[in-house]
Formats: structure tokens, C-alpha cells, sequence
């Protein structure tokens, strides 16, 4: 028989949200259990948003002084992964031990289990961990902050093949010569340029026509072309037949071509972790690919779900607002609830893509009376100034009726900072007449709002 505890709340995965929603509720005073089968703090900072940014910051460093020539004279660039290696394994993931967190976790006054945990029934929380089985049954409720894992395509040959996926990549100690990346999305651009700009030989193969789908046509070229200026072979269209390892890989392309390389890293996107839950006990279906939740974060009575699994947006500052909400709910407070209207990301490519809100297609399907306008990034005064690496563009997305942006793009050097003024217009709904008026810093990048502005009309 297993040990049975009761206590306020159990928190099952503790990604970066679950981690704030233990801490945050221990600290209110409730009695809380966080469980992990890892690492506490999940995903991110171990194999996903911080190694990945490391490994840009470096590869961004070699691309500057690579521009050295064009503006400033001369330079010699010699990379070197084992400084990105040695930084990665010691000031970001402290070998992939994870004592500092569970130790922020006690100290906030929670209680750290590391298992597996699984409903056994309504409000009960079952985990199973190296020391045995133990039973939690709930007095307020259960939080669950799964994610997700790489998900691989079912592609003939693939299967016990030695592929890395992002788990693999954040614990490279050397790079190979050559390396495959399946999946144009945000991780197969991001990993694919810093490699690149490494030195490695670097094919891109993408299934849909373009890449990073979910951004705009005009966002994507401009990434593709990018790409291809440092050197990555873009196969874009490209379904995979089959994949062979002998080895080195050979990917059999749809069209009868082939790509080989030394090494084949699988970006085709993420599985929720629900499968194995026990959310059939509770009248959930565990083959969902995510849990519907209300402005709460709550799935129904005395179960609330933050992060990738809500499918409001797979990143880390979602996982985060979600548990800010779910805390909210839990200790009686009277809201803010969640709002996705002007969710905003940035894919870390060079140049930068930094989104908020809605794409163009997305408000025209939403039945919106839709304005937008671009401006060239480059040809303003700033990007002129800037020359080497100027590459980028504005987007907005207004609703005509409303007055208002509804989404926008800031494709560029800093992309990813310059759409944060674009994300307060969005946000906080200010008239398209007020954002006329603003004062914009000249030379920035961010200027070109001006610009994009008064193209709308
Ligand atoms: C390469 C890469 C780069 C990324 N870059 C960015 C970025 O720059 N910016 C950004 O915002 N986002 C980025 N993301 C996404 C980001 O990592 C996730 O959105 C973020 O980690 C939030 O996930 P989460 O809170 O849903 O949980 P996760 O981080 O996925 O953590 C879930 C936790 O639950 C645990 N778990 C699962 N099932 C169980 C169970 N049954 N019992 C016990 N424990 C369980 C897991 O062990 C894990 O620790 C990146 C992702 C990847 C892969
Ligand atoms: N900077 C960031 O915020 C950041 C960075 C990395 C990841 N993330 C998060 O992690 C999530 C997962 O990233 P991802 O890039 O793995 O997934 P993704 O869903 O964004 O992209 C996967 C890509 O793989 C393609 N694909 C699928 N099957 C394929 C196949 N068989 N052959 C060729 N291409 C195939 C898809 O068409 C898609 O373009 C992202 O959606 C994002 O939310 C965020």
C-alpha cells in the first residue's frame, strides 16, 4: 500500500509556471507538493530558451565581427564550441543538476518530490519515485505544468537511428562537420544558423512550402534569405522519405534528391506530455494535444493546467503569465484572468523576428476589417547606418473599424526589443491616432513604426 498525504495542492511538472506556482503558493502559506521525473524548471533553461540563446549570443558575436571588413577594417574569426560548451554546462544548467532549484522550492516551503505523478482518481495524485509510491489526496486542487517532448515524424528508417533532437544539442562538446536539421520552425532556424555561423556544413529540410509558418510571408523570406547568406542549404518543400544510417545519415527527399551529413538533428515540433497522466480517471481524454482551460487556467473542478500543454503558445513567459493567473485563483484573488489577445514572441534567428498579436491571414479569418502596412528596415535611416546585417521590416495589422493594431512584426537587428513598443500598442488597444503622435527617437530602428504608420494611410 502506498503512503497516502493530504495536502493543499499538488503541482505535477515544474516547468518554469509549475516551479512559480509551487513556490508562490508555499509562500501564501498553503501546503504543496511539487513533482518532477527531471529536472525542476523543465525544458527551458536545461535544453531549450537558455542553451539555445548561449549558443546564438556566441554565433551572433562571430557574425559581427565577420561584418568587421565592411565597416571597420579587419578581423580574424576563429570559432571555438567548447567556450559555448563549457558555458553552457557551467553557468546555465550547473551540469544539469538541478540542487539550486529544488533548494528555492524548500526554501519558499514546498515540499519537492522527484517521480512520476499520475491521477488516481479525482483529486488524488499518485507518484511514483525511487524511494516507492506515495499517494497525494488534495484539498484545493491539482496544477499541471507537463510540456512537452520533441515529437518525432514516423519517417521510414528514422527509428533507432542515432539523431540528437534539442536535448542532444544543449549537451554538444564538439560540433560536427556536417549536420542535417528537419523542421524549419523556430528551433530548426535558430539551431540551424548558430551552427552555421560555427562553421558547420548545414542543411535545412522543411516540409511546408516556406519557413517559420506561423510568422508572416514577408518575416519568413526575409529569414530565408538570411539563412542562405550564411551558407545553410534551404530545402524548403521538402517532405522525407526515408533516412539512412551508416555512419553518416542520407535523408531520401520527396522530390528524389538527397541531402547526407555527418550528424541529423529533428525539429518537426513538440508532443504534449498527457499521455501517461491517469486523466482518464479523471474524466479527461489523455490523447488530447491540449488541456482547454477557462480565463483561470482552470480544466474543471480542482484541476488547473499552465504552460505548452494549454496550447495558448509554447513559451516560457506563457507558462509564466499562466501561473501568475492560476496562483490568483487558488489564494482567492479577484483577477486580472488571462487574455491572449496581444501574445508576443521572438524568434532568435539574425535578424531577430519579434511577433505580437495576430498575423495578417489570422485577423482576416477572424472577420476583422483588416488595414496593414510594411516598411523596409534597411532602407531607413537607422538600418542605412547600420549597413552590415541591416536586414529587416515593420508589419502592422489594424483593425480598420476599431482604430486599432491587432498584430504586427518587427523583423530586424533587435527585432525582438523593437516590437515591445508594437506590444504595448496592441495590449493597451492605443488609437492608431495616438501612435501617430508619438515621439520616436531618431536614428533607432524602432522609428520605422513612424514609417510603417503612416503607410497604413
Ligand atoms: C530548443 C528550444 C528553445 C526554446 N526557446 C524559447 C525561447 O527563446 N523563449 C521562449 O519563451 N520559449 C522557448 N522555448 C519554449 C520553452 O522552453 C517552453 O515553452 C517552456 O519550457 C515552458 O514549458 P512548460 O512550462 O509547459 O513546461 P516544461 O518546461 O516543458 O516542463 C515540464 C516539466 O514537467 C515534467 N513532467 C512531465 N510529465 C511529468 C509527470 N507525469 N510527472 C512529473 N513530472 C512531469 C518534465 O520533467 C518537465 O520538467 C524553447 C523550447 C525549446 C525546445
Ligand atoms: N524563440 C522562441 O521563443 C522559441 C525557440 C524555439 C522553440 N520555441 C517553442 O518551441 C516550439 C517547438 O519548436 P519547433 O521548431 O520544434 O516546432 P514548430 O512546430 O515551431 O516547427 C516545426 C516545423 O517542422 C516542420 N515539420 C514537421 N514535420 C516535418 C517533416 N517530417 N519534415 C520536414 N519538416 C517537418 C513543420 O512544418 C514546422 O515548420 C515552438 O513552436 C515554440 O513555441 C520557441
Amino acid at each position: 500500500m502506498a503512503e497516502e498525504h493530504e495536502v493543499d495542492v499538488v503541482v505535477v511538472g515544474l516547468g518554469p509556471g509549475g516551479e512559480h506556482v509551487a513556490a508562490s503558493l508555499a509562500r501564501a502559506g498553503l501546503s504543496v507538493v511539487g513533482v518532477d521525473e527531471r529536472l525542476v524548471g523543465g525544458e527551458c533553461p536545461y535544453y531549450g530558451c537558455v542553451p539555445s540563446k548561449m549558443m546564438i549570443r556566441a554565433a551572433g558575436a562571430l557574425a559581427e565581427a565577420r561584418r568587421v571588413p565592411e565597416l571597420a577594417g579587419s578581423a580574424e574569426v576563429v570559432p571555438d564550441w567548447t567556450v559555448v560548451a563549457d558555458r553552457i554546462r557551467d553557468e546555465a544548467t550547473d551540469d544539469w543538476d538541478d540542487a539550486v532549484a529544488v533548494q528555492r522550492l524548500r526554501d519558499a516551503g514546498a515540499t519537492f518530490v522527484r517521480g512520476h505523478g499520475r491521477f488516481d482518481g479525482p483529486g488524488r495524485v499518485r507518484v511514483a519515485s525511487a524511494d516507492g509510491e506515495q499517494v497525494f489526496v488534495v484539498r484545493r486542487g491539482v496544477v499541471l505544468n507537463t510540456g512537452t517532448a520533441p515529437a518525432v515524424p514516423p519517417i521510414e528508417g528514422l527509428a533507432g537511428t542515432p539523431y540528437w533532437t534539442n536535448r542532444d544539442v544543449a549537451r554538444l562538446r564538439a560540433l560536427p562537420a556536417s549536420l542535417a536539421v528537419l523542421g524549419g520552425g523556430a528551433i530548426g532556424c535558430e539551431l540551424a544558423q548558430a551552427f552555421a555561423r560555427f562553421g558547420v556544413r548545414v542543411s535545412l529540410i522543411e516540409a511546408a512550402p516556406r519557413l517559420l509558418g506561423p510568422e508572416e510571408p514577408e518575416a519568413a523570406a526575409v529569414v530565408e534569405e538570411a539563412l542562405a547568406a550564411d551558407g545553410i542549404d534551404l530545402r524548403t518543400g521538402a517532405g522525407v522519405n526515408g533516412v539512412r544510417h551508416d555512419g553518416a545519415f542520407t535523408l531520401d527527399l520527396a522530390d528524389g534528391s538527397t541531402v547526407g551529413a555527418d550528424a541529423l538533428l529533428v525539429a518537426t515540433g513538440r508532443r504534449p506530455n498527457l499521455a501517461d497522466l491517469g486523466l482518464d480517471s479523471v474524466g479527461l481524454d489523455p490523447k488530447a494535444r491540449s488541456l482547454a482551460t477557462d480565463e483561470r487556467m482552470r480544466v474543471t473542478d480542482g484541476i488547473w493546467a499552465i504552460g505548452d500543454i494549454t496550447g495558448k503558445g509554447a513559451f516560457t513567459h506563457v507558462s509564466m503569465y499562466q501561473a501568475d493567473v492560476a496562483v490568483r485563483d487558488l489564494t482567492g484573488a479577484d483577477g486580472p484572468w488571462a487574455d491572449y489577445r496581444a501574445v508576443s514572441w521572438v524568434t532568435f534567428t539574425d535578424p531577430e523576428v519579434g511577433r505580437v498579436g495576430m498575423s495578417e491571414q489570422q485577423a482576416r479569418d477572424a472577420g476583422i476589417r483588416v488595414a496593414t502596412a510594411t516598411t523596409d528596415l534597411a532602407s531607413s535611416s537607422r538600418g542605412w547606418l547600420h549597413k552590415a546585417g541591416n536586414a529587416g521590416l515593420i508589419k502592422l495589422v489594424a483593425d480598420l473599424d476599431r482604430g486599432n493594431l491587432v498584430g504586427a512584426t518587427a523583423v530586424g537587428p533587435c527585432g525582438g526589443e523593437v516590437v515591445g513598443a508594437l506590444v504595448t500598442a496592441v495590449h493597451a488597444e492605443v488609437p492608431l491616432a495616438t501612435l501617430r503622435t508619438m515621439h520616436l527617437a531618431y536614428p533607432t530602428f524602432h522609428r520605422a513604426i513612424g514609417s510603417a504608420l503612416a503607410n497604413l494611410g
